[in-house]
């Protein structure tokens, strides 16, 4: 008992009401001094002063103030103590890193609206090395470079990484998704939505990518007659928008022929709103965390357009539910929501149809279904249009590039009638393009910032001691611009990806989707879009830069993603006519 009474813990409680009394008192005295010089400007006398000071009223709100402002001043106090022993989290473990600042950590570096969070991680990097630690508000990210480490954490060790860092609060439908779940659930509704994915059934949303890659063709021909310079980063937003509005979410949009259409212009606010302020507090102060949860769902536009998705999506399920009854077959609808809803109620191809579509053998709730609709519209929409807008700035800015790529489009695709949508074989029989489009990713990887884990359990990386909590960071972009990996790394050189060199390169020199078993889950379909769009583009445009397009692209990370600041501004010259379309 006296040993527990003694112990440390005993003594810093002690300490602390000590100090609680004395701030009182301190505080007590304070309010009195304030209060007599306030009174005599207030009271006309002195005796009408002492009278309304010695009422017991009076004594009893000096003493409430004196001990609010004591627990204040000793909560600041408490907040300051812990945070600096928060901070001195990787000088503990020998890990070099940046000087944090005692209530934003390094967050105000990497949310920097002058200077690009890759570029502060390269200084960071020339400074420390390829393994250091920083300070997201008070959450340690530590960044590993070396790539055996890499393959170490989202490989090897995936068991002790499975989970990307935890938010802190519980934002609906984002800890319902893929992207937020945790742990057990993530890795049994990753097992029931990876099939979504697979290639066979890509093919059947091939013809809803076919038809809006057709527009984008269309839109892009409008301005070639007309001469005129074209936003490329515009014009793929509005056909990503389009696909993924129909693959995803059923939802019927015209944004490419109707640049300023609500959903559009909707889903580009949305992403913005990550740029705010605001979220700034909230990554510095738990609290404000918690208030804009509630904010952001019942009153800011970006809450009201994610209800908005909820509703709609819940409303083709129910839809689609009640045309079950009727016994409509359910495979008459090829988009990805359907897919989910199959996936969700084990409901595979030629099965039996009745099987599995009661509630009750439902492997995702709705809610999981429509978190996830939502999350590939997000996923889907910005990522492939800013890996597109680079492909095509690279492409118009190598002439010798565009015009090899043409020709192997032209070998295999000439013949076809430009009818892709049934040769889906071919596309991936585009060797050239593939290389080409590898090479845009590596350049401009479209997600910079996402690859993270949370360690579950002490870990080993290297020489350094991990702590379960840590989170680890892999830095895409600083290894995608390794000379020691690629020579000349900021040449554009897509024979870099010649069969026989990629075999020879470490797994993880290249990994624009992430790695192991929480990589992308939309590569294929990304690939699928992307590879079809810029056929079907090349095949009858070439295209060049104007007089508006940067020589050196400025680039912003806003939030996660790597995106150019000022659009991509090309123009698009009509081939000379071909067996195509
Ligand atoms: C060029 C386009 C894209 C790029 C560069 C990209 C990149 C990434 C990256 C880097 C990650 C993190 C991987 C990791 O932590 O190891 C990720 C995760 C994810 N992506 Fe993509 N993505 C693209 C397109 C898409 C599309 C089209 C979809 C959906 C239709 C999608 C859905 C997802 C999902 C659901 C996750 C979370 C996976 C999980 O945690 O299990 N992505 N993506």
């Amino acid at each position: 008992m006296f040993d527990c009474l003694m112990s440390y813990h005993f003594l810093i409680f002690i300490l602390q009401i000590t100090v609680l009394f004395g701030l009182i008192v301190f505080f007590d005295g304070i309010i009195h001094v304030v209060a007599s010089q306030v009174s005599s400007w207030i009271f006309w006398s002195k005796e009408e002063w002492t009278a309304s000071k010695s009422s017991s009223s009076w004594n009893v709100t000096n003493h409430l103030l004196a001990i609010g402002l004591a627990l204040m001043a000793i909560s600041l106090l408490r907040n300051y103590i812990y945070r600096r022993r928060a901070f001195q989290f990787f000088r503990r473990l020998g890990i070099p890193g940046p000087n944090p600042h005692l209530i934003k950590g390094n967050a105000d570096k990497m949310r920097n609206r002058s200077l690009l969070a890759v570029d502060i991680m390269d200084q960071w990097q020339a400074e420390f090395g390829d393994f250091y630690g920083y300070f997201i508000g008070m959450k340690p990210y530590v960044v590993v470079g070396d790539l055996d480490m890499v393959q170490q954490v989202l490989i090897r060790d995936f068991h002790k990484f499975v989970n990307r860092p935890s938010m802190g609060i519980e934002i609906r439908p984002v800890i319902n998704t893929l992207v937020g779940l945790r742990s057990q659930r993530w890795k049994e509704v990753r097992r029931v939505i990876s099939p979504t994915f697979s290639t066979r059934k890509m093919r059947k949303i091939n013809s809803t990518i076919n038809r809006c890659v057709d527009i984008l063709v269309e839109v892009v021909g409008k301005h070639a007659e007309n001469q005129s310079d074209i936003d490329f980063y515009g014009v793929f937003q509005g056909l990503t928008c389009q696909v993924i509005g129909e693959c995803a979410l059923n939802t019927t949009v015209d944004c490419q022929r109707q640049p300023q259409d609500e959903f559009l212009n909707s889903l580009r606010q949305f992403l913005k709103q990550a740029n705010n302020p605001i979220i700034d507090l909230a990554i510095y102060f738990p609290l404000v965390r918690e208030i804009l949860a509630v904010v952001c769902r019942v009153a800011s536009p970006c809450g009201q357009f994610t209800q908005s998705i909820i509703d709609k999506v819940q409303s083709v399920i129910d839809h689609r539910r009640n045309h079950y009854r009727d016994g409509v077959a359910p495979t008459s609808h090829n988009d990805i929501l359907q897919l989910l809803m199959e996936a969700s109620e084990n409901r595979l191809e030629g099965e039996n149809a009745a099987e599995g579509r009661s509630r009750s053998n439902q492997l995702l709730t709705d809610d999981e279904i429509i978190a996830n609709a939502w999350v590939f519209l997000l996923g889907g929409f910005e990522t492939t249009a800013n890996a597109l807008t680079y492909c095509a700035y690279l492409i118009a800015t190598h002439p010798d590039v565009q015009e090899k790529l043409h020709q192997e489009l032209m070998d295999h695709l000439g013949e076809s009638s430009g009818d892709l949508e049934t040769d889906y074989n071919k596309i991936s029989q585009l060797t050239y393009l593939d290389q080409v489009f590898s090479e845009a990713l590596r350049l401009f990887p479209p997600v910079v910032l996402f690859v993270t884990r949370e360690a579950s359990e002490d870990t080993q990386l290297g020489q350094f001691h991990i702590p379960a909590g840590t989170n680890v960071q892999i830095p895409i972009w600083q290894i995608h611009h390794d000379p020691n990996l690629w020579p000349d790394p900021y040449r554009f050189d897509p024979d870099r990806f010649e069969p026989e060199l990629k075999k020879n390169r470490h797994p993880m020199a290249w990994i624009p989707f992430g790695a192991g078993p929480r990589c992308c889950l939309g590569v294929r379909f990304a690939l699928l879009e992307a590879k079809i769009a810029l056929a079907k583009l090349l095949m009858k445009y070439r295209l060049v830069p104007c007089e508006r397009t940067e020589e050196k692209l400025t680039l912003s990370v806003p939030t996660v993603t790597l995106n150019p600041k000022n659009g991509v501004w090309l123009r698009a010259e009509k081939r000379e006519e071909t067996s195509v379309c």
